[in-house]
This record gives structure tokens, C-alpha cells and sequence, in this order.
């Protein structure tokens, strides 16, 4: 549905290499967690997808069209849309205002409550709010994610959707990754290191150096990270919590 196709990207006047050669299709209806340490590329490859950076090489196809040269706005209309790491607050403007035109003018109160409770907020309580500092950032994520519901996007990318919220509301938002996957054919790409946002996924993609490292299952990726905490790590061969050596270890 959506392919990349040997991106790669590099900026400034040495040419510094963030993205290198990276291929991946995106499938319809999947859930896709983009992790790998800080500075992997993981945010830079999100750009490139909604057309914010540009990539140096490579190609990008949506359903066969070759949008690589599209601009952020000609992406949008295909149905490829981004959620801000900070979303943003509108004074003076209601919740269902701001679902009304994420659905381009056209959505009755019964869409927008369903809208509201997929992504578990009870509409009564939510729908006349103001879209202003009294919401909090686990509220204010849910609002941006019905938002983009609304805009029945094929592809979503979330980056770091986590990011400034606290615990309780996390495990909200975890939920409501899981209900909108559940109810809906929108393609999700989640940049996250969470646990929570890790087990939602279909399909977990590696990033680190500017490349795909791999592309595993959940369980696979998790299993890896077990195997990878119960290796050796000191070169002596033990094995952590088994051996007399453990203390060696890190
Ligand atoms: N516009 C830019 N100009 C110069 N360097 C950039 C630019 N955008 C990204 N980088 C660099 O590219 C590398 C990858 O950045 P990116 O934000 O994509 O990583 P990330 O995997 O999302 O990291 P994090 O987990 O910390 O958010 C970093 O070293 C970053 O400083």
C-alpha cells in the first residue's frame, strides 16, 4: 500500500547520512511500531513519509502512485496524515468544532460522539470542552486521535504519541491505540520505545543508524530483547543470574 523504496537522505554541507537506503511496504490495516535507540532515523523517516523532509534518493509509492515528490498537503488529500508530539491547542475552538472540520464539515453528533468514545472519552463530558489548557495531555492526545479518525485517513503516523503524558492516561492511550486498530482499516505507524505501544504492534521495525535493522514480531522483538539481557555480556561466558560470574556483568 505504502512502499519506500531504497530512501535514503542527507543534510548539511558534509552530506551527513540520516537516512541510508531504507525499504519497507506498508500494508493496509496494520499496526507498525517504529522503535531503535535515539538518533536511529525513526522521526526522520516519519517525515519523509508525511513529506515534510525530502529524501535525497529513492522512491515512495502509494497505492502504485509515485508520490515522492508530493508536498505535505498533496500527501494529506491521499489520506497520509501526522500527529504532532506536542498537539496543538486551538483558543476559542470546541471539540466538536475541531472534529467537524477534520471531517471536512461533515460529521452529525452521533459520528462525533462514536468518534469521542473510540477513543474512550465520554462524548457528553467532552464534546463542548474548549480545545484549550483545561484539557490534559493524556485528554488532548485522545482529541488529536479522534480528529484523525475523522479524517478516515489510510495511513496515520504517530510519533511518540507518549510523549508529556503520565502513566494513568498512557495506559488510556495504549487502549485506545487498540480500540481505533481494532475498528478501523487505517494503516497506524507508531514511533514509540514503549512496552505497552510495542505489544499493539502486527509488525515491529528496528531502526538504528539511519537503517532498518529488522523488521520482527512483537513476540519475536521481545523474545530478542530477553535472549539479549540474558547473554553474556562480560566475555566470560556466564549467564546472567545462573552463574558465579553475574556480578561481571555490565
Ligand atoms: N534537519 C536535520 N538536520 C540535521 N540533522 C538532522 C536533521 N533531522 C535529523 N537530524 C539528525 O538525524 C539523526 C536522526 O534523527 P531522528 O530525529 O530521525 O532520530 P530518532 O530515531 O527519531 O531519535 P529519537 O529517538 O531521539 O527521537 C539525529 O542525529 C539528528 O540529529
Amino acid at each position: 500500500m505504502l512502499e519506500l523504496k531504497n530512501i535514503s537522505m542527507n543534510v548539511g554541507k558534509e552530506n551527513k547520512d540520516i537516512l541510508s537506503d531504507v525499504s519497507f511496504s506498508f500494508d493496509r490495516k496494520k499496526l507498525y511500531v517504529i522503535t531503535g535507540p535515539n538518533g536511529g532515523g525513526k522521526s526522520s523517516l516519519a517525515k519523509i513519509i508525511m513529506g515534510i523532509y525530502d529524501a535525497t534518493d529513492g522512491q515512495i509509492l502509494f497505492e502504485g502512485e509515485d508520490i515522492t515528490h508530493y508536498d505535505i498537503t498533496q500527501r494529506a488529500n491521499l489520506g497520509i496524515g501526522y500527529a504532532f508530539q506536542q498537539p496543538p491547542r486551538f483558543k476559542g475552538i470546541k471539540v466538536r468544532d475541531l472534529l467537524k472540520m477534520a471531517a471536512g464539515g461533515q460529521a452529525d453528533h452521533q459520528y462525533m460522539c462514536k468518534l469521542l468514545q473510540d477513543v474512550g472519552l465520554c462524548s457528553q463530558d467532552y464534546i463542548d470542552r474548549d480545545v484549550d489548557d483545561s484539557l490534559s495531555g493524556g485528554e488532548l492526545k485522545r482529541i488529536e486521535i479522534a480528529t484523525i479518525m475523522a479524517r478516515k485517513l489510510k495511513v496515520a503516523v504517530f510519533d511518540e504519541p507518549e510523549a508529556g503524558i503520565d502513566l494513568w492516561s498512557f495506559q488510556k492511550l495504549a487502549e485506545t491505540f487498540k480500540n481505533i486498530h481494532d475498528k478501523y482499516d487505517t494503516t497506524i505507524v507508531i514511533i514509540s520505545h514503549q512496552e505497552r505501544i510495542l505489544n499493539l504492534a502486527d509488525e515491529v521495525i528496528v531502526m538504528a543508524e539511519g537503517k532498518v535493522k529488522e523488521v520482527t514480531s512483537k513476540e519475536q522483538f521481545f523474545a530478542d530483547m530477553e535472549r539479549d539481557e540474558l547473554d553474556c555480556m562480560c566475555g566470560l561466558d556466564c549467564v546472567k543470574g545462573v552463574d558465579k560470574n553475574v556480578e561481571l556483568i555490565g
